[in-house]
């Protein structure tokens, strides 16, 4: 790894920090095995098969869950080099080995790939400090955060202090089914300061279908494929309401909007152009389109709010999980604390229809009525 990569790291174990030598390969380890972990796990083993700098196997963590079948779910991944219950029909590669033992998963890798739900890197990383590398890079494809009393914290800080290592973000415009059928997409990676390190991360996940971009911005890039899931639900009721695309199209240049100005009070280092990447308004439009948030907003609204969001989930999504309602109440809980709430309207009656104080259709209400943006 870089340089800056075996300078910073303070609490972890030291084994194989001495392996920064000519001749050294990284070795690769995903952290979860959702839908777009799958997918990640296909992308990250296709390159370190082909690329001399790593070693062939990808470990990949599996939270482990029992079939109906009676059989193991990392057994059948193994068994079928497919992860018959989150992405079925997808050959992962031969090189990808399933492990439910979460610190033989991580034990001697030096790249740390996390993509599991946002609410549930809290126990992740706590179980996995002083098990990691002291030389390991982490890279988090989590779209969420921790919102802590102190304050919101993003996940890739999160992990960063938990572990100790830096920790960059690959967001992007990835419906993760699409790109499971080599379907071509791009996507971003974020990072603080070093670009030899993101280049790596280029690197490992770039395909001849999957195009990856370095920007130096790392809140930017993260905050927008956090907050795009909250458009998304947006989306989603004004689907179930059958209003049509214009309106859709409103409410996703008032989220864009939003979006940045959260950003910005956030971190006012966040970049404009970082919005014009795959990580901004290209993922706002393919999730407010084809994500799980929005179709499930959509029956949430069919429904006429009368069905709980964690019912419609578990119907619908078999064990994928949603980030936009979780978000959505974090985010609104960082604008009540700081008396913003008035300035984010559209974030602001999302929560309010999440949490059944207001009506799906109050998304018109927004529309007609709220629509006080800040230049
Ligand atoms: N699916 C996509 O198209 C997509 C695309 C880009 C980014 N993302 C983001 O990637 C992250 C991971 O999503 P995903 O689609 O891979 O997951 P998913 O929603 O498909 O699957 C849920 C995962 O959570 C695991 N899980 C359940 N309970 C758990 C527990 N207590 N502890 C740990 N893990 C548990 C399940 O085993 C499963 O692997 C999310 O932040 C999501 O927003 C998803
Ligand atoms: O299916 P969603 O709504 O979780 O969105 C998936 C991806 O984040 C789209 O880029």
């Amino acid at each position: 790894m870089g340089e800056n990569a075996t300078t910073h790291h303070t609490n972890s174990a030291n084994n194989g920090a001495n392996d920064n030598q000519i001749g050294f390969k990284s070795r690769v380890s995903v952290i979860g095995s959702g839908r777009w972990g799958s997918v990640a796990a296909k992308l990250v083993a296709f390159n370190t098969l082909n690329l001399s700098s790593f070693h062939d196997e990808v470990k990949m963590w599996v939270f482990e869950e029992t079939l109906q079948s009676g059989e193991k779910l990392t057994d059948a991944i193994n068994r079928t080099n497919e992860n018959v219950k989150y992405l079925p029909g997808i050959k992962l590669g031969k090189n990808v080995i399933a492990d439910p033992d979460l610190d033989n998963a991580v034990k001697d890798a030096n790249m740390l790939v996390f993509v599991t739900p946002h609410q549930f890197i809290d126990n992740i990383c706590k179980s996995l400090v002083g098990k990691v590398r002291s030389d390991a890079e982490a890279i988090s494809l989590i779209k969420g955060m921790e919102v802590k009393i102190e304050g919101p914290c993003l996940i890739s800080t999160y992990i960063s202090e938990q572990l100790g290592i830096n920790c960059s973000v690959l967001m992007g415009a990835n419906l993760a089914n699409e790109i499971a059928e080599e379907k071509f997409s791009e996507a971003t990676v974020g990072y603080r300061n070093n670009r030899e390190i993101a280049e790596q991360w280029v690197q490992l996940f770039t395909t001849p279908y999957f195009m990856v971009t370095p920007v130096q911005d790392v809140e930017g890039v993260e905050l927008c494929g956090t907050l795009k899931n909250v458009v998304a639900i947006a989306a989603g009721f004004v689907d179930g309401l059958d209003m049509g695309n214009n309106t859709k199209a409103a409410i996703i240049r008032f989220g864009l909007r939003e979006m940045r100005e959260f950003c910005k009070l956030l971190f006012s280092s966040v970049k404009d152009d970082t919005f014009f990447e795959s990580c901004g308004v290209a993922d706002v439009i393919t999730t407010c389109f084809g994500g799980r948030n929005r179709k499930v907003a959509e029956a949430f609204a069919r429904n006429g709010g009368k069905r709980s969001f964690d019912e419609l989930e578990a119907e619908m999504l078999q064990g994928q999980k949603l980030q936009g309602v979780t978000t959505v109440r974090e985010v609104y809980e960082v604008l009540r604390h700081r008396g913003l709430l008035e300035l984010f309207p559209l974030f602001a009656t999302v929560h309010e229809i999440c949490s059944g104080c207001l009506p799906p259709s109050a998304i018109v209400i927004y529309s007609e009525k709220k629509n006080i943006f800040p230049v």
